[in-house]
């Protein structure tokens, strides 16, 4: 199986203070190991449709499958487990736990999941710690090192749960250029080495160029 996300007839309204709709029979496919970039201007819908895609939204209309399983019409226990175990997440702002170590932050979701020995999950998280070239800060609390770090140390637990999917919004909003590359090598590595898909938002035009494929959002629409 080689679509990684496939979308169809998405549609969304706001209903407040008028109805409005905010995306237009909306439907793309994403491969397996792409990095795909979602442009477009302000309002335009980028950050409501990846809610939708990353199924912390469920009130739309049209369906949404990843990695082969419809998600569309899973109950939120279903979905809460289904993101833990296959979407990893980076947004603008890392929402780390400040007063948690690095290593704390990193292996907080591989806990939760429950799913392999507490020796294993540091392992792993050392190991991706290593990759983002944050080794040596692992002990630190996470609000004592750089913003550029706190955001490596983000992408280290968006991946701990070996995510088929990366979602991003903004993920290097908050980044100057020279960590925005380290970011951008990070998940071009990801997407064409080790086969994850990545999909993000973004407003920087250079970043969404290098990216494999823009899709670009015009008032609720895909136009390319
Ligand atoms: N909860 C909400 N209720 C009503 N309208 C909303 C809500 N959330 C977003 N909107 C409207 O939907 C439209 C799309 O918003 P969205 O945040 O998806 O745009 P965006 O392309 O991500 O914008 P930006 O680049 O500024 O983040 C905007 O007109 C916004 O005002």
């Amino acid at each position: 199986m080689n679509t990684a996300l496939s979308a169809k007839g998405l549609n969304k309204y706001f209903h407040e203070p008028d109805t409005f709709q905010v995306l237009r029979d909306v439907g793309f496919e994403v491969k397996k190991g792409e990095f795909v970039a979602i442009v477009g201007k302000s309002g335009s819908g980028k950050s409501t449709l990846l809610y939708l895609l990353s199924t912390m939204d469920t009130n739309y209309q049209g369906s949404i499958a990843i990695n082969g399983t419809t998600v569309t019409g899973l109950s939120q226990n279903e979905l809460s487990r289904f993101r833990n175990a296959h979407i990893g997440f980076v947004f603008q702002f890392h929402y780390l736990l400040a007063e948690f170590s690095v290593l704390d932050n990193v292996m907080l979701p591989a806990l939760k999941l429950g799913k392999k020995s507490k020796e294993l999950i540091e392992a792993k998280a050392m190991e991706l710690l290593t990759m983002l070239d944050i080794r040596g800060h692992e002990m630190k609390k996470a609000s004592k090192i750089s913003g550029g770090q706190q955001q490596r140390v983000a992408i280290a637990r968006a991946l701990i749960n070996e995510p088929a999917i990366i979602m991003g919004d903004e993920p290097t909003g908050n980044l100057d250029s020279q960590n925005t590359k380290v970011v951008f090598d990070i998940f071009r590595q990801l997407a064409h080495e080790t086969g994850q898909t990545i999909i993000a938002v973004t407003h920087d035009d250079e970043f969404a160029a290098n990216c494999d494929r823009i899709i670009e959002m015009v008032d609720g629409k895909i136009m390319s």
